[in-house]
This record gives C-alpha cells, structure tokens and sequence, in this order.
C-alpha cells in the first residue's frame, strides 16, 4: 500500500469507528424496541417521533442539491429523494412509514400531521436539515455517513420486530427491507466522496465531526423518547400520549 492510499484507509477506519462507539444501534431503546420489550404505545410513540426524521431527509437533501453547483454530483444524489418521496409509479419510503403507522393502530394523517413529536426530536433532526443547509458540503456529506451502519441495525429490526410484535409483517415492516437495498449504493457514493475529498487533516477533522454531529442528532431522539415513554416516564407538554392520534 502506498503511503497516500494508506492514510485514505486510516481515515476511513476513523470514521467507522464512530460509528462504532456512538451509533444509535448502542442506545438502549433499540434493546428493547428489538428485543420485544416495548408495549403498543411505546412502538406508536417511536413510530410518531421517527416519522419526523424520514419527512425531513428528503427537505434536507432537497436543501444539499440546492447548494450543489456539479451537476454529477446533484444526479448521484437525487434519488435520495425518490426514495423517501416515491415516484408515480413507484411508493416512497414515507408512505411506507405510513403503513407501518396504520398497522400500529395510529390515523397516518395524524402521525403525517407531525402533532405530538417531542420537542427535543424536532430540534434534533431540525439541526440535522440547517447542518446541511449552512456547513460546507464536505460536512453536510460527512452528516450523511451515519448510514454506513444502518444496514445492521435495519436487519436487527427486521428480525426483532417480525419475531416479537403482532403487527408485524413482511408488508408493515417494508420500509426497513426497501432501506437495506437503498442506502448501500448512497452510502458507497457518500464515502467515495468524503474520502476523495478530505485529503488535509483539517478537512479529515471537520468531517469525523460531522459523523460525530450525527451520532449525536440521532441517539438525542431515543433519549428524548426513553425519557418521555419508558423511564422515567416524562411526557412533555404537547406530545403525543397514549390513545391519542389512533385510528378511527
Ligand atoms: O433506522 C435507522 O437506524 C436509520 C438510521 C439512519 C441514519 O443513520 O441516519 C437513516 C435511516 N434509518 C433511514 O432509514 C434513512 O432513510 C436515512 C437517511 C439518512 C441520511 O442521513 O440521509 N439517514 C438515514
């Protein structure tokens, strides 16, 4: 190996290693989540709060494109949208997120509604959309590489969710399935990015913080939903609570 493809492979063990210490597959309400432990209302109140995060990735990579000045680079990226969005002839992943609210129990206009999302989750992922926005691209590319780690978590919830819940089918639980084929070709693009891009260690530093920012936007939603439904059990003013936002 020579010395340059040797720091691009250092650099590249970095930013997994965040992942590995502070991916939100380590955060104990995916245990549980996973592992059959949540009652109903403890999935409803996940599947409210984490609808919030999927209709915001594609306002968020709308709000990347719209910074972009290659048009390579805006055609590599903008299937990000489709996927969450969908096409005509194709359903998107919040319309997946939809069926899977259904199945829970919930009214999809109400979880679509976004009433009820706990406050500290709309800031989170609100920063998450204004990091994109605002930071150099290298940054808001970085934000994304937290999905370098999603493919395990999304086969963990496969299997938990279809061995442990009632509402749980292949059908319900498509948006995960349709993720494990999706994000890989993003998240291989992403890196080959990052990696071509950052070559000084200020640009390397500047990136693994954003990796970092990331870790952060998403294990401060599970804290902000472990607080609120499984301990202590604080739920904040004007979030979602128990029978609320159900199906008619
Ligand atoms: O279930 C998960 O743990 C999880 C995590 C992440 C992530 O790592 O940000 C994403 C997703 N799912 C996901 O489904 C998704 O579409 C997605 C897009 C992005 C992004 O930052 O652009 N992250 C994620």
């Amino acid at each position: 190996m020579n010395e340059m493809s040797a720091a691009r492979a250092a650099f590249e063990a970095r930013l997994r290693r965040i992942g590995e210490e502070r991916y939100h597959d380590r955060h104990p309400f995916h245990a549980l989540l996973h592992s059959g432990g949540c009652t109903i209302d403890q999935v409803r109140a996940w599947v409210v709060n984490r609808y919030y995060y999927q209709c915001r990735i594609p306002m968020k990579d709308a709000a990347f494109m719209s910074r972009v000045e290659d048009p390579a680079l805006r055609r590599a990226w903008r299937s990000r949208i489709e996927d969450h969005d969908g096409s005509e002839a194709r359903e998107g992943g919040i319309a997946r997120w939809l069926k899977l609210a259904e199945a829970v129990g919930l009214d999809p206009e109400y979880v679509a509604s976004a009433k009820g999302v706990l406050p500290a989750t709309r800031f989170a992922v609100d920063a998450y959309v204004r990091f994109v926005r605002d930071e150099p691209l290298l940054k808001a590319v970085a934000s994304s590489l937290t999905e370098l780690f999603a493919p395990k978590i999304h086969a963990e919830r496969i299997a938990g969710l279809l061995e442990h819940y009632e509402f749980a089918t292949s059908e319900t639980i498509s948006y995960f399935r349709h993720r494990l084929n999706e994000a890989p070709k993003d998240v291989q693009f992403g890196l080959t990015w990052v990696l071509d891009h950052a070559v000084t260690p200020a640009d390397q530093d500047a990136a693994a913080a954003a990796l970092t920012f990331k870790t952060d936007v998403l294990w401060a939603q599970l804290d902000a939903l472990y607080s609120a439904y499984i301990a202590p059990g604080n739920i904040p003013p004007g979030a979602w609570r128990p029978g609320e936002g159900l199906a008619p």
